[in-house]
């Protein structure tokens, strides 16, 4: 059997076919390695992609079914079960709600009431347990008391919709009785297209989202971008009401890029092919030198016809090719070689490495001579080579294979150099695009993962302290969404050049995505890590100059600490996390360290935010209004709405709690508008009602100021609730317009164009420069209650308090005190001609019906204002 195998490998033909076999088939198990490596990649891509357009489907259907909670309100307030001027209240309200093209009321499940009545007249009479296709849903509505969604179906308007049905039930012998229903019918394509889900197209990405039906249990295609099936999906799954809908999507030229892999199993081919021919090179050199030798013993000086094809064909090949025997003593080379040594074969031959080049490296390639002759088999290493011919410097792999003749005895080594300079740049190249942010150059996700696993293992070792500090930029969307993507990588790209040279040579700067970084430093204590968030912010807060602006951004710092904060690298990530969090709602631009208290507040933040988002539908957000007062007649000018929540199972929640986590999940645009139109409409109630004109004032947080629809909002509120503008009163904190006061400035004149008026909140407590204070269009300057509270004790505030009041006088704005308690912080107000004051020595933030009841009894105030 061994004997049959050598015979086999001493035949050039069997070495070609048994060397290509084997290199070709390692070659392509490591190609097809890399493939999947890549579409895993891919697909946790794509998941997230899924995960996204699932998030704004889901959220844009929420949205279209909450309607059916303003109709069970409506109806609580109409008596009898009929709401007048339905239409009319329905063509109001339908705007909100983008997708519901109909709404109505059916008692005993009997449709009495239909909006838009035009076009939708067959559904009044329809009894919803009879309906065949959605009868179904109607008993689960029932049944269940909550809110079922059916279809998709086709409506009778045209297109796919759904039907969202909401049982309402009466009070009645202390029991509950099934009253009816409210249903909201929506058109699918709209909630589609406002989740944008026809840009996956432009991604190339194939789509189809289905639900299981309940009846046929079979699949329900309710969207998809094409015809052909999906190759190997991703799919995301997430819950509608009484169902679950399935979203899947592939690229449509599959996944991993399926050109690129032919490519790469041709040069495998290639590959296979050359090394498969070198071997029989190899082999053939064998033969011919034995063959040669036994023509030498036969013909002195005569050339071998063999040889010379020999010689031809070694030095058509590109790679250098060389033979020396066991002193290191050429014995030939082909011209390929010649030109690493500027010299001809003759030249070379008889000669060592030591005739060539430094002593150094002629002991280097020595020292690989000898581990091949010593290996009996063929040794591989990658040498950088200079080539003294034309100066090229180049990596090189080179196989030393130690050669025998038929007697086993050593003839010598037998070297082949390849230049793989190239493919050692592709292979970086694509190194680097694994592990570094393409944007900033710094260490990704991957990468910090593999230093922390490192620099973990060593402070282990060491005994030391680690501290993950979590970089974040305060309001850094406002900035994208204000001047541009564009603006804000390059802005990224400059903080991290400032940071980098702030680290040692041992920490690690990182880019996890978006405006987040994460710096690692081994090796420091608790003050190390306090004295470096310090010196980076710092560091970050200096002015940048960008195009044409000059901006100033902070971040907030979140630090963890091995071991004391988590053990492992996804606790301490968490950990830091959570203490960025804190730092934020700390008032931004500062550093928190982690500790046992953040860890049981972020359980609770992470709860809030959960229940906030059906705060809205579940009714359990209202309004507060305390009055704002005159203080030369003490009439009451104004109310402030105040938005309390009052969540079923952690009780009352105070905004200052809330609003923050609603600000950081993204829920406050939904919640400011919901606040801005119920101010708004009851104001114009209490108009309507005969109530003495008066503003509300409602409270802007900086998120929604930035946002770039506000002012459209804003007239499209008051246009709705026919209120006029300069009854609403928006209520800004300085710190969020000094954020960026160009665009504030802008906002600004385009609210108050609209006539509405503007007031800075929590005046005195930021960094208002005077300068953009007179460019501010601002009605009303609101001083702070931390300067009111101490107006008795504490000099300094009261300076402060006249300053503020002085300032406005000079800007021709009014002043308001807001925290007014006594009776001593009033009459300090009065004297230095504050124009009006809010706080509980009038009255606590009240309820409709007690506001309500204040303002019948204005003498109440008036007595308070007046009293000596
Ligand atoms: N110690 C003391 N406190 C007084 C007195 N008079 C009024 N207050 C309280 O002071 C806060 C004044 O509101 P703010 O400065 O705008 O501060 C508000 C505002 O920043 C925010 N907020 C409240 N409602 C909304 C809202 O609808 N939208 C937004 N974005 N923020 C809101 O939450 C903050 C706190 O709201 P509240 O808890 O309702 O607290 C209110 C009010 O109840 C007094 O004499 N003494």
């Amino acid at each position: 059997m061994n004997r049959t195998a050598r015979v086999h490998l001493r035949d050039p033909r069997t070495v070609l076919v048994v060397v290509f076999v084997l290199s070709f088939v390692l070659l392509i198990l490591s190609i097809y390695n890399l493939h999947t490596l890549e579409s895993e990649k891919e697909r946790a891509k794509v998941y997230t992609i899924a995960a996204n357009y699932s998030y704004d489907i889901k959220f844009n259907l929420d949205r279209a079914l909450s309607s059916t909670y303003t109709l069970q309100a409506l109806l609580t307030q109409n008596d009898g079960g009929f709401i007048r001027n339905f239409e009319e209240i329905a063509e109001e309200i339908l705007p909100s709600y983008p997708g519901v093209i109909e709404l109505a009321i059916a008692p005993r499940g009997i449709i009495q009431q239909v909006a838009p009545l035009q076009g939708n007249e067959k559904a009044l009479g329809l009894n919803l347990f009879e309906a065949k296709t959605q009868n179904k849903e109607s008993f689960l509505a029932r049944e269940s008391g909550k809110l079922t969604l059916a279809g998709p179906l086709d409506l009778t308007q045209g297109g796919i919709g759904l039907v969202g049905r909401l049982p309402i039930f009466e009070d009645r012998d202390n029991k509950e009785h099934f009253w009816g229903f409210v249903a909201a019918v929506i058109r699918i394509s709209e909630i589609f297209d406002n989740a944008k889900i026809a840009q996956l197209d432009q991604e190339e990405l194939m789509y189809e989202m289905w639900r299981i039906h309940p009846d046929s249990k079979e699949k329900q295609i309710i969207l998809s971008s094409t015809r052909t099936p999906l190759i190997d999906p991703v799919v995301y799954t997430f819950d509608v009401p009484n169902g679950t809908w399935t979203i899947a999507i592939s690229p449509e030229k599959g996944w991993g890029s399926p050109v690129l892999f032919m490519a790469r199993v041709l040069m495998a081919l290639m590959f296979a092919l050359m090394l498969a021919y070198m071997a029989k090179l190899v082999v053939e050199l064998k033969i011919t030198k034995v063959a040669l030798e036994s023509q030498v013993l036969q013909t002195t000086g005569e050339k071998n016809v063999l040889a010379r094809q020999f010689e031809v064909l070694l030095n058509a090949i590109p790679d250098l090719i060389w033979l020396k025997d066991p002193n290191g003593i050429y014995l030939f080379c082909n011209k390929a070689f010649e030109r690493l040594y500027g010299a001809k074969e003759h030249e070379i031959v008889g000669k060592s490495d030591y005739d060539f080049v430094n002593f150094q490296l002629a002991d280097f390639f020595r020292t690989h001579d000898i581990i091949a002759m010593d290996a009996k088999e063929p040794v591989r290493n990658e040498e950088e080579l200079s080539f003294k011919e034309d100066g090229y410097n180049g990596l090189f792999e080179t196989i030393k294979t130690p050669v025998f003749d038929k007697n086993s005895e050593l003839l010598g080594v037998l070297g082949v150099s390849r230049d793989i300079t190239a493919r050692r740049e592709d292979e970086e190249k694509i190194q680097k695009l694994e592990y570094f942010d393409p944007l900033t150059s710094l260490p990704n996700k991957l990468q910090l993962r593999l230093r922390v696993e490192h620099d973990l293992k060593i402070v282990q070792h060491q005994n030391e302290q680690l501290a993950v500090l979590f970089i974040d930029f305060d309001h850094f969307k406002n900035i994208n969404d204000t001047l541009g993507h564009a603006i804000g990588d390059e802005l990224l790209v400059k903080v991290s050049k400032r940071l980098k040279p702030l680290l040692r040579q041992v920490d690690t700067l990182s880019r996890q995505g978006g405006d987040e970084f994460v710096v690692i430093l081994p090796g420091v204590s608790v003050d190390d890590a306090a004295h470096m968030a310090k010196r980076l912010l710092q560091a970050i807060e200096q002015p940048i100059k960008l195009d044409t602006n000059e901006l100033i951004v902070t971040a907030s710092i979140g630090i963890a600490l091995y071991p004391n904060d988590g053990a492992d690298i996804d606790t301490l990530f968490k950990s830091a996390d959570a203490a960025m969090y804190l730092a934020k709602q700390n008032g931004r631009n500062n550093y928190r360290f982690f500790t046992s208290e953040i860890q049981s507040r972020s359980a609770r933040i992470l709860s809030l935010e959960n229940a906030l988002r059906y705060a809205h539908t579940r009714g359990e957000l209202s309004l507060h209004y305390q009055p704002q007062i005159s203080l030369s007649d003490g009439k009451i000018v104004g109310v402030e709405a105040l938005i309390r929540w009052n969540h079923p199972d952690f009780g009352m929640i105070s905004p200052v709690e809330f609003i923050p986590i609603a600000e950081e999940s993204g829920q406050i645009l939904l919640i400011g508008e919901w606040v801005m139109r119920t101010a708004a409409t009851r104001m114009k109630q209490w108009m309507d009602m005969g109530f003495p004109a008066m503003s509300v004032a409602v409270n802007l947080s900086a998120v929604q100021f930035h946002h770039a629809h506000l002012s459209k909002l804003v007239s499209t509120i008051i246009d709705e609730v026919k209120l006029p503008p300069w009854f609403l009163e928006i209520e800004l904190t300085e710190s969020a317009a000094a954020q960026n006061p160009l665009h504030a400035i802008e906002t600004m004149n385009e609210l108050s164009e609209k006539g509405i008026r503007l007031s800075i909140d929590d005046f005195g407590t930021g960094y208002s420069s005077l300068s953009y204070l007179k460019c501010f269009k601002v009605y009303k300057l609101k001083i702070d209650q931390s300067f009111i509270r101490d107006i008795g004790i504490d000099p300094e505030d009261r300076e402060i308090v006249k300053i503020i009041i002085a300032l406005g006088k000079s800007l021709g704005l009014k002043t308001i005190a807001e925290g007014v308690e006594t009776k001593e912080q009033l009459d300090f107000l009065k004297e230095n001609g504050c124009d009006e004051a809010q706080g509980y020595y009038f009255s606590e933030p009240l309820n409709v019906t007690d506001i309500e009841a204040l303002l019948r009894a204005p003498e109440i105030i008036l007595r308070k204002n007046n009293s000596n």
